[in-house]
């Protein structure tokens, strides 16, 4: 289907840099385009969630809009999504642009964004998620459709389904560890440390021992009361160190004060840290040219659901909430690594609402339930929100119940895709600690 724009709107469009670059790229066919490198280890299709009227079919994840057709006679730029083209600028368009009905695609195309609008309009065309980036196209589209831009409201974010894309990504591994079973006659083996009563701990790794059994993977605990000696841990870490049939070892944090977290965490091999927290794994990660043996879980399931979920994260602006050694900071690291343009928002950030809402990519891990609000967001950011705060809830079968660092009600209005909390990384960690897993056991049989 076509689509008309006026040479007043056409005049507008200024083609941003990433469109530029892309351009540039592809008419010179020495070069490639450079993609975000794959990071499983198993290649799994893209997936989509079905839980929202707007997704994205793959097959539209990049589309072309003709330069010059039939300017003369309509006065216009001639658009024609998907198939049908002329001479070509490429975009790369965001994860989420709209398809309404099978026959009618619609796309936000926020690579327009320096379009000339006046602010009025601008604002809004701004409350309507599905278009809100995309000053020049919505009225255009909006007309085209027949309806009223102040339909806006009803819209809301895409949800990314974490929990589905896990479950996908855990019935790969099932699959890879029975071909190493049948192949070689071993599985991989994992060992979680636990120490002390924390209720959250004990849940997450409890799901970690169900996620293993359901995989095949073998699943060790060593468990501990909260007035262990350090010397104790430090026994069960070197056994497990010394065990060939573990090829991975993970220490739930947090552990309690009286413990020391660094020493521990250094008595644990290099090849067995699976959580990728090992200084020469995360110094790895920072380093260009440099391969980690593994990459952190929940960095590593942020960045997955983002590439799953069509987001392009190359040349995009993104800003991480939070700097840990275990989130935040590998978060921006891998991030970086896949050539995003990266702010870190921490506790003593001045003015975090104006940073974060300049980012194409909002990723949250700070542990401050309901710290980013709508009014934080760019419209059509995407939110990948890590952080998981166990509220007290004597109705839910725990105890508790998990809050998430957004304000999801708001953030939902205004955010073109969103992950919840819970159904959202949590369940991807869980699926990258069995990824990592899977890679350590294959690196140690020689097995791919
Ligand atoms: N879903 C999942 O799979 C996982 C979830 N989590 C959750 O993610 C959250 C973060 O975990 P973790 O990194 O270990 O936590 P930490 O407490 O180690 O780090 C929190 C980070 O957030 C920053 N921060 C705290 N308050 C604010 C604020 N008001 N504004 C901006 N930044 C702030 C801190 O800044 P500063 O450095 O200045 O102190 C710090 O860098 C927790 O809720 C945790 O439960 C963690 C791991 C996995
Ligand atoms: N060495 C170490 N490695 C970790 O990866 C690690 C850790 N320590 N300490 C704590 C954090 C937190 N974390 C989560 C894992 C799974 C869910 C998860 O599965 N969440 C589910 C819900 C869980 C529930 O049932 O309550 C969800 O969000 O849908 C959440 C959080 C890993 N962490």
């Amino acid at each position: 289907m076509a689509f008309v724009w006026h040479k007043w709107l056409r005049k507008s469009i200024r083609f941003p840099s990433t469109s530029r670059a892309l351009f540039t790229l592809k008419s010179d066919p020495s070069q490639e385009i450079i993609k975000s490198p794959p990071l499983l280890s198993l290649d799994l299709p893209d997936i989509w969630t079905s839980n929202s009227k707007y997704f994205d079919p793959p097959s539209i994840r990049e589309c072309r809009i003709s330069k010059d057709s039939s300017d003369s006679s309509t006065k216009g730029i001639e658009g024609v999504l998907p198939g049908d083209f002329g001479p070509e600028i490429s975009l790369r368009l965001d994860a989420w642009h709209c398809c309404m009905e099978e026959d009618f695609p619609l796309f936000p195309l926020s690579e327009f964004s320096e379009s000339k609008f006046s602010k009025e309009d601008s604002a809004s065309l701004m409350k309507w998620p599905c278009m809100g980036s995309c000053p020049v196209i919505a009225p255009v589209l909006a007309a085209w459709l027949g309806v009223e831009l102040g339909a806006a409201n009803e819209c809301s974010a895409r949800v990314i389904d974490g929990k589905l894309v896990a479950e996908k990504i855990r019935a790969g591994i099932a699959a890879e560890v029975m071909r190493m079973k049948e192949s070689i006659g071993k599985v991989p083996g994992l060992a979680v440390i636990l120490v002390g009563q924390r209720r959250d701990s004990k849940t997450y790794v409890r799901n970690k021992r169900i996620a293993c059994e359901e995989a095949g993977i073998n699943f060790v605990m060593a468990k501990f009361s909260d007035t262990c000696s350090e010397d104790e841990v430090c026994e069960a870490l070197s056994s497990f160190n010394e065990n060939p049939s573990v090829h991975g070892i993970l220490v739930q944090l947090p552990l309690p004060h009286h413990l020391d977290e660094e020493k521990i965490l250094n008595e644990l091999r290099l090849e067995k840290d699976v959580d990728g927290f090992h200084p020469l794994n995360i110094g790895n990660l920072a380093m260009r040219g440099r391969e980690p043996l593994f990459i952190p879980c929940t960095p590593k399931g942020c960045v997955e659901l983002l590439l799953r979920s069509g987001v392009d994260i190359m040349g995009k602006r993104a800003v991480v909430i939070g700097r840990s050694n275990i989130v935040g900071l590998p978060t921006s690291l891998l991030l970086q690594r896949h050539h995003a343009t990266v702010s870190t928002v921490h506790a003593l950030t001045k003015n975090p609402e104006q940073i974060t809402c300049e980012a194409d990519i909002v990723v949250t891990a700070a542990g401050v339930p309901n710290l980013v609000r709508g009014n934080w967001l760019k419209p059509g950011a995407v939110v990948i929100d890590v952080g998981t705060y166990p509220l007290e809830d004597s109705t839910s079968e725990y105890g508790y119940r998990l809050i998430g660092d957004v304000c999801y009600e708001e953030a939902v209005t205004v955010a073109s895709a969103i992950t919840p909390v819970p159904g959202g990384v949590g369940p991807m960690t869980i699926a990258m600690l069995l990824v990592n897993t899977l890679d350590s056991a294959k690196r140690a049989f020689n097995f791919s």
